[in-house]
């Protein structure tokens, strides 16, 4: 592409007449209902709903092939690739299309609590709710930081703009499109704010490991009392927000971290909590975060503008975003030391892996790069039961470069830290899905408690028979035969079955990571069939 057309591409963005620039929460609130985008729920959160798209849309998902990205990025079906000149027509055609807009709404701020490390974003929304949701999640300027604030990164919204695919080299009507050389995020088509704060933390993924050797990490966080910190990695619905969200611990962040030789800091400045039969009483700090400037996006509201979070009839993926000063005990500025402890978290609906055990740093790593999970119906288009799925680092959707790289960087971290590795399964047991039943979360937040607390440092452990597992034999809270999967099933053989056939999934699925050492690619699955 020539000098002038980038030119122009940049000077278009700066010309656009976005008129309102980080309004205030009150004014944003004044602005969703006036322009009928939302209405108030009766805790005073704004209620929006999102259409055909109600999670996010990996098949629509391009990166910009060009002289920046083309030797960095891992090209695939998760990160593919469009060309520089499907981009700038395509922009071009969006830049016109905001251009006929009356009202434009941005965000400035930042992504990244450390500010070594921080990437000064901007979010251009063409409607007034997704610009109150860039304010909840990402980190809000000072006064001082918004007069000196120079966008290193542009996101642009423009949910009502539809692509032509035949035409813009678009997957459908809906694209997100990462630019690394012009530094632009276009996302149209799709109403689902998760795209957002998700493409923000892709962006991260790129930049973070290149320039300045911080490892991005798809996880939740919070710190003890002590300044022991824990890390929740996990795919989406495994439980990384509902986890870290725990009254005896300080949040740092529940979805997007980095860790740098410093420790870890969040890369947001809000939460983004699944909202599906949300309760008080199981999960207090989120329902009672849920309040004025939040917004809940495709619930159910009933006749008293009360949310109903059992009705799932727009999705199951009904979320809440609120700015993480709603939770009561946080850090401030979001960042800890090193992690003491790191958890993997799976939602196995098999119904065979351990709800808890512990990893050798072999174990560890055949386990971030095998990143097993099951898929749960919602966050993602086309998916309406649960799937099991391999996603490397436990977030492959987010990460241009190879997974290889992540987990080299998470190796020698782990290594150099000593921090303590287990593997949770918050998935199902006593069967697979549809005849066993999901995890007590009572039960998994005490063998979280456990292992935070270094009460499993010193417990026997059994190995288990399929995957060579350390099965704490006793966990203080949690009967017994419900720390070992075969005992909560009445058919012991289907279990042996359904147990050969994930750890079969894990070895076909481990193949393609023929670089690794012998002692890592030997450490899963001991049965080999
Ligand atoms: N044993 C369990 N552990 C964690 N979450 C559970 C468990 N059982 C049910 N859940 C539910 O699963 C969902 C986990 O979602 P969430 O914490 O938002 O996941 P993530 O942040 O990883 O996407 C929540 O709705 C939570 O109530
Ligand atoms: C918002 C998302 O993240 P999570 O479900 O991991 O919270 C998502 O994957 O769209
Ligand atoms: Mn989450």
């Amino acid at each position: 592409m020539s000098t002038n057309t980038l030119d122009s591409l940049v000077s278009r963005l700066t010309d656009l007449d976005v008129n309102h620039q980080n309004l205030s929460v009150a004014e944003l609130v004044e602005k969703v209902l006036s322009r009928e985008e939302g209405v108030l729920s009766s805790t005073g959160a704004i209620r929006a709903t999102t259409g055909t798209y109600t999670g996010r849309s990996p098949k629509d998902k391009f990166i910009v092939k060009d002289e920046e990205s083309q030797d960095h990025v891992e090209w695939g079906s998760v990160n593919q690739p469009i060309s520089e000149e499907k981009f700038e027509n395509l922009f071009h055609k969006v830049i016109d299309y905001l251009e006929t807009q009356n009202e434009l709404f941005t965000f400035k701020g930042f992504a990244g609590a450390d500010e070594k490390y921080r990437l000064p974003i901007q979010v251009i929304t063409q409607f007034a709710w997704h610009n109150l949701f860039a304010n909840r999640l990402f980190i809000r300027p000072s006064k001082e930081e918004l007069e000196n604030h120079q966008a290193g990164f542009t996101v642009v919204s423009a949910p009502h703009f539809k692509a032509d695919p035949e035409v813009d080299g678009t997957n459908s009507e809906t694209f997100i499109i990462v630019s690394f050389k012009h530094r632009i995020v276009l996302i149209g088509g799709t109403e689902y704010a998760g795209e957002i704060k998700k493409s923000i933390f892709s962006v991260m993924n790129y930049m973070l490991p290149t320039k300045n050797e911080v490892l991005p990490m798809h996880c939740s966080a919070n710190v003890g009392a002590e300044g022991d910190v824990a890390l929740f990695f996990g795919l989406s619905g495994t439980g990384k927000t509902t986890l870290s969200a725990d009254p005896s611990r300080s949040l740092i962040g529940d979805d997007e971290h980095a860790w740098s030789q410093n420790g870890v800091f969040n890369i947001e400045g809000g939460c983004y909590a699944k909202t599906v039969n949300l309760s008080a009483e199981k999960e207090p700090q989120i329902f009672n975060a849920i309040r004025f400037g939040s917004v809940l996006e495709n619930v159910i509201l009933d006749e008293n503008r009360e949310a109903d979070y059992d009705d799932t009839s727009l999705t199951e993926n009904t979320r809440a975003a609120y700015s993480i000063d709603n939770i009561d005990n946080i850090v401030r500025p979001s960042r800890a030391g090193h992690p003491n402890t790191i958890i993997f978290l799976t939602a196995d609906a098999s119904g065979v892996l351990p709800p808890i055990s512990k990893l050798s740093k072999e174990q560890a790593m055949y386990h971030f790069l095998s990143g097993y999970t099951s898929k749960l119906a919602g966050t993602e288009r086309g998916v309406t039961e649960p799937q099991a799925t391999f996603s490397a680092c436990f977030g492959s959707p987010f990460l241009p470069l190879p997974a290889a790289e992540y987990a080299k960087m998470l190796g020698e971290k782990i290594d150099e830290h000593n921090s303590e590795v287990f593997l949770v399964n918050t998935g199902w047991t006593g069967g697979p899905y549809g005849e066993g039943s999901r995890m007590k979360l009572g039960y998994t937040r005490a063998m979280v408690q456990a292992a935070l607390e270094g009460d499993l440092k010193n417990v026997e452990t059994v190995q288990d028979d399929f995957f060579g597992l350390h099965i704490p034999t006793e966990c203080p809270g949690v009967p017994t035969e419900v720390l070992h999967p075969k005992k909560t099933w009445a058919d012991k053989d289907r279990y042996d079955q359904q147990a050969q056939d994930l750890a079969k999934k894990f070895h076909e699925n481990f193949k393609q990571f023929d670089h690794v050492t012998k002692d890592i690619a030997e450490a899963g699955p001991t049965f080999r069939g």
